[in-house]
């Protein structure tokens, strides 16, 4: 049994280019599409199962980076623009058409802020890092995707692409919002090592 973890990694990974600085990326519309574009490469690309993250129709998983913020902008189609949950931390603008999602972006005090999430997939460039690992595993449960007893199937096709899963983000991402949490409580311990 093979699950359609998402069409971009189906049949394997293929590596990016660490030269690569970039491109531009469109929503699904044919007739007037929203359009961004991005002047450096993504980073922290990854397979996130969670509920909020966009997935092209039958996947379990959305493919996500994250670029500077300051390396975005909107080229055309601002208008059709509209945040999905505004009152989530990653504020995901979507075309308001089609319901790609263009961009997310942070506006609170938060360990990634200055960082927007977006799904190179939209772009007919080659180059963009390739997938680094698959997050939030255990939420296409939640989401009536995958059966419980299925998890680990799908946990295992993904290792099979040489990829580490995790129910949560990356230990590196987790350890960066923990880093965060005790800086700001006042309580970050410096390294004895
Ligand atoms: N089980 C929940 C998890 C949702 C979740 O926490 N998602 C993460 C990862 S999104 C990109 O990797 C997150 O940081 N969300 C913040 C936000 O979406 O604002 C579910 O599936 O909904
Ligand atoms: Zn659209
Ligand atoms: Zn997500």
């Amino acid at each position: 049994m093979s699950f359609n973890l998402h069409p971009v990694i189906n049949n394997g990974i293929s590596k990016g280019d660490p030269s690569f600085s970039g491109g531009s990326l469109h929503c699904h519309c044919k007739a007037s599409p929203v359009t961004i574009s991005l002047t450096s490469n993504i980073s922290h690309n990854h397979a996130c199962g969670c509920s909020k993250c966009w997935k092209p129709s039958g996947a379990i998983f959305s493919i996500v980076g994250v670029v500077p913020r300051g390396s975005l902008s909107v080229t055309s189609g601002n208008e059709k623009l509209f945040v999905v949950d505004s009152t989530a931390v990653i504020r995901r603008h979507a075309c308001k058409e089609c319901k790609v999602h263009l961009f997310g972006r942070i506006e609170q005090e938060h360990a990634f802020y200055g960082l927007d999430f977006v799904h190179v997939e939209l772009s007919e460039e080659k180059g963009w890092q390739e997938v680094q690992f698959a997050a939030f595993v255990s939420s296409t449960i939640e989401q009536g995707l995958v059966a419980a007893e299925e998890a680990d199937l799908v946990r295992g096709q993904i290792k099979k692409l040489g990829l580490e899963t995790y129910d949560a983000l990356s230990p590196g991402l987790m350890d960066a919002i923990a880093v965060f949490t005790a800086k700001k409580n006042g309580v970050l311990r410096e390294s004895k090592l």
